[in-house]
């Protein structure tokens, strides 16, 4: 099966690079992020149907600021520009750009012009759209027509149809964009003349195809985590090599309560693939021994992971070694491991940044690009239980990441205990939809004077972590109504004896992140 023609969203480092491109998935087109370091020789040799320029920190008049070549715009490639790739198309083909003092960032009124062209066509006056941007295109290139401005930006928008070019100050990739998606879907569709016809059946027969092509006849594990990432990925293996496949569960003693049993029983019975069972509890528990710096514990435990999945391979291979790795990474993963185009690096996620050095498994993971909503289709797609495809998600380091200071079996019992509590009573509430995940954290190294039963008590405080989230990327403390908030805080305090205090995390993420570490 041959790879559909990329859409190539060209990444100048920035915040929504890969929400163009789901975005993109959105409109039933297949697209792929290049860096924007790559030559737009590579990027033609993709043979590309149309490229998207992001947006990005720099001023392109700045000394230093990425370019584009001449060449794409030779090239009859059709080509959209965002904000930065906005501005560095209209310098590139000879319009001016400046800083004229006027920024705009936020919610700001578009103003479309009559002749709107396709982009902007029968779209209402006052558009709210979202900007995010200091300098400006005060003057397009030949040949484009203007065709909308708001208060700060004399050109928001520009097309040049016969070129097949247009562009936007704005950004219509971001949900707060009213009528971004459509925008979006007018330039593929409309103006490039991109026929929209990719799915996520798609994803699942090219993977597939991929996957044989990579694994070939060869054994091939999965690390099975009871998580949706890593069900749609071995479901996804298993249909492209059959039996060649052994799914590993690691029970690395930092699960949470019920949890390893459940995997055991339920996956086995809702896909019939092979499952091995690990019990490295004491392995992973010795390494992390007095341990505290989050970076620390995630470095080891992604050691540790793949040492299990040495142990275990050798063990599982039938003839010779087994050579290859599945995971559910999927791209936040990726991109928070600081893997995106000069992207920082947020935190290891076990999987990608936390992966040792010597790692000798070639890795398969059919799920890289992709954001969890997503993948969850896929896993409806490919028959896997609701139950598994709408189950909260739950880091691979587990609560080690949830005990801020070291872990050990008795602080790990404590949180169990408390964490149990709370998804009882969000699932009593019936609210399990409509939460992302529900961290528990425990904070093991503060203590705090309380009175129970007239007695002093002085013991740790639980903090509760309930988000709301489309991706991971970003997310908003859950506002849970106060009477299971209560519930939830009541029982703790009654029934976790170590624990006198419970706390409410109203953090967004930015600035902060789902996990305390
Ligand atoms: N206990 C485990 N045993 C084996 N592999 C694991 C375990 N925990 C995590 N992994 C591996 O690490 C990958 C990343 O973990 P992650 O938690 O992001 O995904 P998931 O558990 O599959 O899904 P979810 O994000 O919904 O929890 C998994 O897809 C899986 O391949
Ligand atoms: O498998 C994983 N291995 C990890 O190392 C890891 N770190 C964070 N997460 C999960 O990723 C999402 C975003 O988390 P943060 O907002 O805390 O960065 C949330 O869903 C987190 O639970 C991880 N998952
Ligand atoms: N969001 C962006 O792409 C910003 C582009 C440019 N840095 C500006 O401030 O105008
Ligand atoms: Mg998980």
């Amino acid at each position: 099966m041959s790879t559909p023609r990329p859409v190539l969203v060209v990444d100048f480092g920035a915040q929504y690079a890969q929400l163009i491109a789901r975005r993109v998935r959105e409109a039933k087109v297949y697209s792929e992020i290049v860096p924007h370091s790559m030559p737009v020789s590579e990027m033609l040799a993709k043979n590309p149907a149309a490229i998207i320029l992001s947006g990005g920190p720099s001023s392109v008049y700045a000394p230093g600021a990425p370019q584009i070549d001449a060449g794409m715009f030779n090239s009859g490639v059709p080509v959209f520009g965002i904000c930065y790739g906005f501005q560095a198309m209209a310098q590139a083909l000879g319009g001016t750009v400046a800083q004229t003092g006027n920024r705009e960032y936020g919610g700001t009124p578009l103003h479309p012009r009559p002749e709107a062209g396709v982009l902007l066509r029968d779209l209402p006056d006052d558009l709210p759209v979202w900007m995010s941007h200091g300098d400006c295109v005060t003057e397009a290139p030949v040949g484009f027509t203007v065709t909308a401005e708001s208060a700060g930006a004399p050109v928001a928008a520009f097309e040049d149809l016969t070129g097949r070019r247009a562009g936007v100050q704005f950004h219509p990739e971001v949900g707060h964009t009213a009528h971004g998606q459509e925008m979006l879907t007018r330039f593929l569709h409309d103006i490039a003349g991109i026929e929209p016809t990719w799915t996520p059946e798609n994803i699942i027969d090219e993977q597939v195809a991929r996957i044989r092509e990579q694994v070939g006849d060869k054994e091939v594990i999965c690390g099975l985590s009871g998580g949706v990432d890593s069900a749609v990925a071995a479901a996804l293996v298993h249909k492209a090599v059959g039996d060649q496949l052994t799914c590993v569960f690691v029970d690395h003693g930092l699960l949470r309560a019920g949890e390893a049993e459940q995997v055991e029983k339920d996956y086995v019975a809702a896909t019939g693939i092979k499952l091995k069972v690990v019990d490295a509890r004491e392995r992973f528990l010795g390494a992390l021994a007095g341990v505290t710096d989050p970076e620390q514990k995630r470095k080891i435990i992604g050691r540790e992971f793949i040492r299990v999945f040495e142990a275990a391979a050798r063990e599982i291979a039938a003839h010779g070694d087994v050579e290859f790795l599945v995971q559910g990474t999927l791209y936040p993963d990726v991109v928070e491991s600081g893997g995106g185009t000069g992207t920082a690096n947020i935190k290891s996620h076990h999987n990608v940044g936390g992966l040792p050095e010597d790692l000798k498994f070639a890795l398969v993971e059919p799920l890289r690009t992709l954001f969890k909503d997503e993948v969850r289709t896929l896993g409806l797609q490919l028959g896997l239980p609701e139950a598994m495809v709408w189950r909260h998600p739950f880091p691979g380091p587990g609560l080690a990441i949830r005990i801020i200071g070291a872990v050990d079996e008795e602080r790990l019992a404590v949180l169990r205990k408390a964490d149990l509590i709370a998804r009882q009573e969000l699932s009593a509430a019936g609210l399990d939809r409509g939460v992302w995940q529900f961290p528990v954290v425990l904070l093991a190294d503060v203590r705090s004077v309380g009175v129970q039963g007239d007695g002093r008590s002085y013991g740790h405080p639980v903090v509760l972590r309930p988000v709301s989230s489309e991706d991971a990327m970003t997310a908003d403390w859950s506002r849970l109504p106060y009477e299971v908030v209560a519930r939830i805080s009541t029982r703790i305090t009654n029934e976790v004896a170590e624990v006198n205090r419970v706390v409410l995390d109203v953090t967004s993420k930015p600035p902060g992140t789902i996990e305390w570490e």
